[in-house]
């Protein structure tokens, strides 16, 4: 490793000249001023040097506090729709579950293999983003959205109850049926929802379990609507 001494060459020399001239009596005034005023002159430059790298490195702090965000935002999110990703939304409800009621409710997009074969997959991704950015709207504060497959995605309720989480479903329902998305002006994009309600302290896979039933029910009964379990 290197020394001190290595990395202050210069500085190390001034120092030991400094030293000797100190403990050497009787000069010329002349010769302790000289020596004054390199000192201050190196003593000058180490302070800027440090005021550099303070800043250098509150800059790399900086840069690495955001890349730590983006790596945590990255891998808990969707990285098409920018919403909670499957393992972080399952986290999500088993939190929610152990301090609380919680309502679930599971969307999946009516007839989307119909979309991807008639518009193409890129078209097809841009309206599940639509279709997301559309139900954003409807889901409270407390609420979560994720995606936890191709076309299925999950809106947690904390706190909610079973009714309460029906009402927002139908609100959900309503807004697709509400009008057309940008993207696919002249047709509608539905969904099936199927609603569950958990208590405090259920086990996560009763509570999906019962939103992938009542889903499928919905599907089941015609699609484009809402089935409570
Ligand atoms: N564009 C796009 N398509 C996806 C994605 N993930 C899954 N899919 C497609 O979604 C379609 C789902 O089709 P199905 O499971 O048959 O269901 P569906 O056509 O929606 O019919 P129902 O659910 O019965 O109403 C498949 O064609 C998948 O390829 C994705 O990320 N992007």
């Amino acid at each position: 490793m290197t020394s001190l001494d290595e990395l202050f060459t210069a500085e190390s020399a001034i120092l030991q000249d400094n030293r000797e001239l100190a403990e050497t009596q009787g000069l010329e005034a002349e010769v302790y001023r000289d020596a004054l005023i390199k000192l201050t002159a190196h003593y000058q430059k180490i302070m800027n040097e440090s005021y550099r790298l303070i800043r250098r490195s509150d800059r790399a702090e900086r840069d690495l506090n955001q890349l730590n965000e983006r790596l945590a935002y990255e891998a808990t999110h969707d990285p098409l729709t920018q919403v909670f990703n499957r393992s972080a939304i399952i986290d999500q409800i088993t939190k929610a579950l152990n301090t609380g009621e919680a309502g679930l409710i599971l969307l999946d997009i009516d007839h989307f293999k119909a979309i991807n074969d008639q518009y193409g997959h890129p078209a097809g991704d841009a309206v599940i983003c639509g279709l997301i950015r559309r139900i954003e709207q409807s889901v409270p504060d407390l609420g979560s959205i994720g995606r936890v497959g191709g076309e299925e995605f999950t809106i947690l309720l904390p706190r909610y109850t079973k009714a309460q989480s029906v009402i927002v479903a139908g609100y959900i329902h309503a807004l697709l049926n509400a009008s057309p998305l940008d993207l696919l002006p002249n047709q509608l994009v539905t969904a099936s929802l199927g609603v569950s309600w958990g208590k405090q302290n259920s086990s996560f896979d009763t509570l999906y379990n019962d939103a992938d039933t009542a889903m499928y029910e919905a599907k089941r009964r015609g699609r484009n609507r809402v089935h409570c379990g």
